[in-house]
């Protein structure tokens, strides 16, 4: 393995912990809750391990192309959770379903942020006056499915963690009635929880096996700011965002290092969700034409900036990166569209200097590989938290060769993770 970066905090150092850096669980070692099935390995074991498994993955990355992994927090370090309401009407469990059906409470859960436990309390008393039931799996009986809590940074500029920022509360419920129920208590609901940002509840009357539904009211508010150093995004219901904020922070930093190293005269992003790597890179990107012009490196007559473009599915993602950019006073645009349709509609000519991408688990595919293949796009970067679509995707674009690759801790205790690979075009 080559070097990794520390955690932020020790691992196993606490009382009660498991020692030689593991995080003790009292669901897990219960047997209650089994989601974080790496947990009795200590943290920085699991990074080897991650390390190690992307490097047999990917042989297309040079042994001396990995930077150090970057690691993170052990604990704390969810920024959103997404919880299924158990128990009974007036006393509601948020947590997972045991193999009975029943509720389990998770709400001292160790890997979410600080400031989601101690909201959580309030959320359930909250659900409890409602008098609502929540939804029995096996009898399809009941109304509360599911709360959804994203909370952002505290405001404390790059160094800031994730406790006691402000938060995005949904509620996710089978029928029209229960929504009229909750929508009937908002300034119950605001007074509560002064620090939400957005309250909304999500419609889910279907009996399947998915967290939400197409359709959501918005009760309150319209975006939660994610203020990501230099950079706020702004999310909404059903946007994507990364769950570990410090990792997400760093990712972006890596990726917009990689971009001012390659001075690229034209980005896309896509898959860009709320533009996390198009606003980072360009912020980065002026910064740094503003630090050659002080150097006394005069830009030619004309010299054009770079242009930054970002491409997504969703609509209120679109929204919220153009919003995020404005604010920013970003040079950044975007366009709702499916990054592959997107790619071959464009002329060869409008081909990026720097391409980057970030799709779903799935990977890009082989026709937007293919695309890239034939395109000429001197720079690629691509981010993916599936190290085997990313191999079979690298694969189909042989004209690139890997020269940095990282991967991120963004899932500790789990055996997912996010790599991200620096490409250049050699043929
Ligand atoms: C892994 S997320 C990455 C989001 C973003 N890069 C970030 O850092 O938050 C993948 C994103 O791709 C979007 N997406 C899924 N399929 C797509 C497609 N065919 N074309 C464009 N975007 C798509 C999803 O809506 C999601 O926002």
């Amino acid at each position: 393995m080559s070097g990794v970066r520390i955690p932020t905090r020790p691992t196993g150092s606490g009382p009660g912990e498991g020692g030689a850096g593991v995080l003790r669980c009292r669901h897990f070692d219960a047997g209650e809750c089994r989601s974080c099935t790496l947990i009795e390995i200590p943290h920085l074991e699991q990074l080897a391990a991650k390390e190690a498994r992307c490097r047999e993955l990917l042989p297309a990355v040079p042994e001396t192309a990995w930077a150090p992994a970057f690691g993170g927090a052990d604990r704390g370090f969810r920024n959103r959770v997404k919880l299924v309401v158990g128990g009974s009407a007036g006393r509601v469990t948020l947590g997972i379903l045991g193999p009975d059906r029943r509720g389990v409470d998770l709400r001292d859960c160790r890997i979410q942020a600080p400031g989601i436990a101690a909201v959580l309390p309030a959320v359930s008393r909250f659900l409890d006056r409602t008098g609502l039931a929540p939804y029995d799996v096996p009898a399809r009986r009941g109304e509360l499915k599911f709360v959804h809590l994203t909370m952002a940074p505290e405001d404390r500029g790059a160094g800031g963690d994730a406790s006691g920022g402000e938060l995005m509360l949904r509620f996710v419920v089978r029928s029209e009635a229960a929504l009229r129920a909750l929508r009937s208590r908002t300034g119950e609901l605001r007074r509560e929880f002064p620090r939400a940002a957005v309250i909304s509840v999500n419609l889910l009357p279907e009996h399947k096996a998915v967290l939400e539904g197409e359709r959501e009211e918005v009760l309150h508010g319209e975006t939660l700011p994610m203020r990501l150093g230099p950079v706020t995004l702004h999310l909404r219901p059903r946007s994507f965002f990364q769950t570990n904020t410090e990792a997400a922070r760093e990712l972006y930093a890596q990726v917009s290092a990689w971009a001012v190293e390659g001075a690229p005269d034209s980005v896309w992003d896509l898959y860009c969700g709320v533009g996390g790597f198009a606003l980072h890179v360009a912020h980065a990107l002026r910064e740094a034409g503003g630090q050659r012009r002080a150097r006394g490196f005069r830009a030619g007559p004309g010299a054009p900036k770079p242009t930054v473009l970002g491409v997504e599915l969703g609509e209120a993602a679109v929204d919220s990166a153009r919003r995020s950019a404005r604010e920013a006073g970003l040079d950044a645009r975007f366009t709702a569209a499916d990054a592959t349709d997107f790619a071959l509609a464009s002329a060869s000519r409008d081909a990026p200097g720097l391409l980057i991408v970030n799709p779903p688990r799935r990977g890009i595919g082989p026709v937007l590989a293919d695309w890239i293949e034939g395109s000429g796009v001197p720079q690629l970067v691509y981010s993916s938290c599936n190290p085997e679509s990313l191999a079979r995707d690298l694969a189909a674009m042989p004209a690139y060769r890997v020269r940095e690759a990282r991967v991120f801790d963004m899932f500790p205790h789990t055996s997912h993770l996010e790599v991200a690979v620096r490409l250049e075009r050699s043929a």
